[in-house]
């Protein structure tokens, strides 16, 4: 083994593999979904359909993929960031959930987020991206108090350093 091979990152033993994840191929024209390059967190999905998006519409298109995810392990939908830059494609629940006992086939909620450009899905088009990664599945329990922290209930913006509100904006917050 080469030295560079234990450098933090770089050991395949410092990220311990989920096994293959058996995949289905709900319409056989769609490929499996692959990754753009080696390495790359997120697989590839492609829209099973022809559809167009208008203005701030969304559409739940299929990808004729199902997986058989792994207990302790989760599929996340997640936009693809060249689509979201270039015409305002995104997923509307992002990231969605691929639950481990889901066997269905993966759908993806896209929204324009374009307010004058509608937008043109073709089948095979590579809409969105799928992960997965380990996820604990916690207990909870019940308790009549929690422990005190320096943040408290602190939150939404209470450490300042937000973009600054313009007109009328901050009404209603
Ligand atoms: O982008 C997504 C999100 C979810 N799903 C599928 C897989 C997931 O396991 C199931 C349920 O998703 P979720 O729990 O997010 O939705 P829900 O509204 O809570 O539905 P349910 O009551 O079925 O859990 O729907 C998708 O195909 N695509
Ligand atoms: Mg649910």
């Amino acid at each position: 083994m080469h030295v560079s091979d234990l450098s933090p990152g770089h050991s395949p033993a410092a990220t311990p593999t989920i096994p293959p994840v058996a995949l289905q191929r709900l319409d056989p024209g769609i490929p499996v979904p692959q990754r753009a390059h080696d390495g790359d967190a997120g697989v590839d999905l492609c829209s099973t359909t022809d559809v167009t998006i208008e203005p701030g519409r969304r559409v739940l298109v299929g990808t004729g993929i199902a997986v058989a995810l792994a207990l302790g392990t989760v599929g996340l939908i997640h936009p693809r960031s060249g689509l979201a830059a270039k015409s305002g494609l995104s997923v509307v629940n992002t990231p969605g959930t691929i639950d481990a006992g889901y066997r269905g086939e993966i759908k993806v909620c896209l929204i324009n987020h374009d307010l004058d450009t509608p937008i043109e899905i073709r089948r095979g088009d590579r809409i969105a991206q799928l992960l997965v990664q380990r996820v604990e599945l916690v207990s909870f329990v019940e308790v009549e108090s929690l422990d005190g922290t320096t943040r408290g209930s602190d939150g939404h913006g209470s450490s300042g350093g937000h973009a600054s509100l313009v007109g009328n904006a901050s009404e209603g917050a």
